[in-house]
């Protein structure tokens, strides 16, 4: 849930009548505290720093608690919290002394509880928060983010002064800033506390696992044949650049797609053709297009990796949405082939009921096809991606540690499950016939795409930190045959 979500969430939950504000920050707040108790139950002092907002309020709570248990508690706040908030309420029940932040002097053998800002956050962490922060990381000890660390914000992960903390407990759900970097490891473990909160309304903004799309999986019926089981086909690079597309033709079979066809000048299939023998290979006289016209019941098609001829990747790209037929990954060559203007694709694109488009970039090529959206870094990777997928009519991949995908109707998903593994060469070759794999299949892009991303994160897991893409090509069918 976003910051705004979350908050419309509790709002929500305490109109219900069910229980006040007051009692969602007491539980709130011995959650924080039960987590310091399970991890740092021997800290000699703990230091709560509070924050004016509702964040500090929690740590007024886990301070009482934890004075009540015995623990050695000090306390330093920011400023006072305003008048007739639940944190007020919250800082009357402290009965101990408040210093300023600027007494807080942490050792190595205590723990400190970071209560100063959370959802409400967003701007410049002030200069006393981040020399306080500092001096914990400078003084070696730990600490315990209540919700977010302070400086991070919710949406968007973005954090300039925030410092890694051991754990960070959250409430009733994970925001968009615990998943994405630099938040996602600024959190550390990442507790997530259930204390009653009930939802508003659903969510658009999902962490990307199996039970968002495990429903859309391909499950093919007995009566099924291997075009019926999807038919995909990948555009070949020139003869010395045939790698790439052979990669994604295999995951795309891995992916389970029942007819793969690599479309090439025969020079390169030559080269295909000492290496494949499974996948048709189909070759293309002066008219690829005309090429790609004679197979049978092609459901999604790959262009760009390794392709190589941008102004044919160009007129390929634009006949294939304007034909209303097969899902269409871009990936690589093929994203830059639009570099100067795409609005006409886009144009094109959009104009499907049901998006048909899939656009895999990473940060560089995103930067190529939406200059003005990159530039505003301040929006972060999520809001970047949806507003892409919206103006292209495509799902998005915003590829990276915390890949994102997002679909034109508003729903995104953050990836969690990506290891520095996959950073290798051919990794997106792979990705991307995953997901045309998938998509072949009847999967919707959306889900085919979040189902691909995942199940690459996976392979790249269970490849180990030395994998090739070749590895996470044989790894695929493992995590997918599990789920379906
Ligand atoms: N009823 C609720 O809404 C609940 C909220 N909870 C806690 O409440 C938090 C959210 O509370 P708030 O909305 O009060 O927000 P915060 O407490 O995160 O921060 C708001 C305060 O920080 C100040 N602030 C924001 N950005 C600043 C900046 N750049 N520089 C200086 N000051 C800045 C604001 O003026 C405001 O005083 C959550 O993170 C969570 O810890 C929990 O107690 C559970 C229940
Ligand atoms: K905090």
């Amino acid at each position: 849930m976003t910051n705004a979500e979350m908050a419309a969430a509790d709002g929500a939950t305490i109109k219900s009548g069910a229980f006040g504000g007051i009692v969602l920050m007491e539980r709130a707040g011995g959650a924080v505290a039960d987590a310091a108790l399970a991890r740092f139950a021997a800290a000699a002092r703990v230091h709560v720093l509070c924050g004016p907002g509702n964040n500090g309020g929690d740590g007024y709570v886990a301070a009482r608690i934890l004075a009540g248990k015995g623990l050695s508690v000090r306390l330093y706040a920011l400023a006072p919290p305003k008048p007739g908030t639940d944190a007020a309420l919250a800082a009357e029940t402290w009965a101990g002394p408040v210093g300023g932040l600027d007494a807080f002097a942490p050792d190595p053998a205590d723990l400190a509880i970071d209560a100063v800002f959370g959802a409400g956050f967003s701007g410049a962490l002030p200069d006393p928060v981040q020399s306080a922060l500092a001096r914990a990381v400078d003084r070696r000890c730990p600490v315990l983010a209540v919700d977010l660390p302070s400086g991070v914000n919710g949406d968007t992960g973005q954090g300039a002064g925030a410092v890694a903390c051991a754990a960070t407990v959250t409430f009733y759900r994970r925001k968009p800033g615990h998943l994405l970097y630099p938040g996602r490891a600024l959190c550390g473990e990442t507790i997530v506390a259930e204390i009653g909160v009930r939802a508003a309304r659903p969510t658009a903004t999902f962490e990307n696992a199996p039970d968002l799309w495990r429903g859309a999986l391909p499950r093919p019926g007995a009566d099924t044949h291997k075009y019926a089981r999807g038919a995909v086909a990948v555009f070949s690079g020139p003869r010395h650049g045939t790698g790439a597309s052979r990669l994604a033709a295999l995951a795309a079979q891995r992916a389970g797609a029942g007819a793969v066809t690599i479309l090439g000048h025969p020079n390169a299939l030559d080269i295909h053709a000492a290496h494949v023998t499974s996948i048709m290979l189909r070759a293309w006289g002066d008219d690829p297009m005309a090429a790609l016209g004679t197979l049978k019941g092609i459901g999604a098609v790959v262009l760009g990796p390794g392709f190589g001829d941008l102004p044919l990747a160009r007129s390929l790209a634009a006949a294939i949405v304007d034909d209303k037929g097969p899902a269409l990954v871009l990936d690589a060559d093929g994203i830059t082939a639009f570099a100067d203007d795409a609005s006409g694709l886009f144009d094109a694109a959009r104009v499907r009921d049901e998006p048909a488009l899939v656009l895999t970039p990473h940060a560089g090529e995103f930067a190529r096809l939406f200059p003005d959206l990159a530039a505003d870094a301040a929006a972060g990777k999520l809001a970047m991606a949806r507003a892409a997928a919206e103006r292209a009519g495509a799902v998005v991949v915003l590829k990276g540690p915390d890949t994102v995908i997002a679909a034109p109707d508003g729903r995104a998903a953050v990836n969690a499950n990506a290891t520095p593994a996959l950073a290798t060469a051919g990794s997106g070759d792979v990705l991307a016939g995953a997901v045309a794999g998938l998509a072949a299949q009847g999967m919707p892009a959306f889900e085919a795409a979040c189902a691909a991303v995942w199940l690459h994160g996976e392979a790249g897991r269970a490849s180990g930190p030395l994998a090739i893409a070749e590895d996470l090509i044989a790894a695929l069918p493992a995590h997918l045959s599990k789920l379906v």
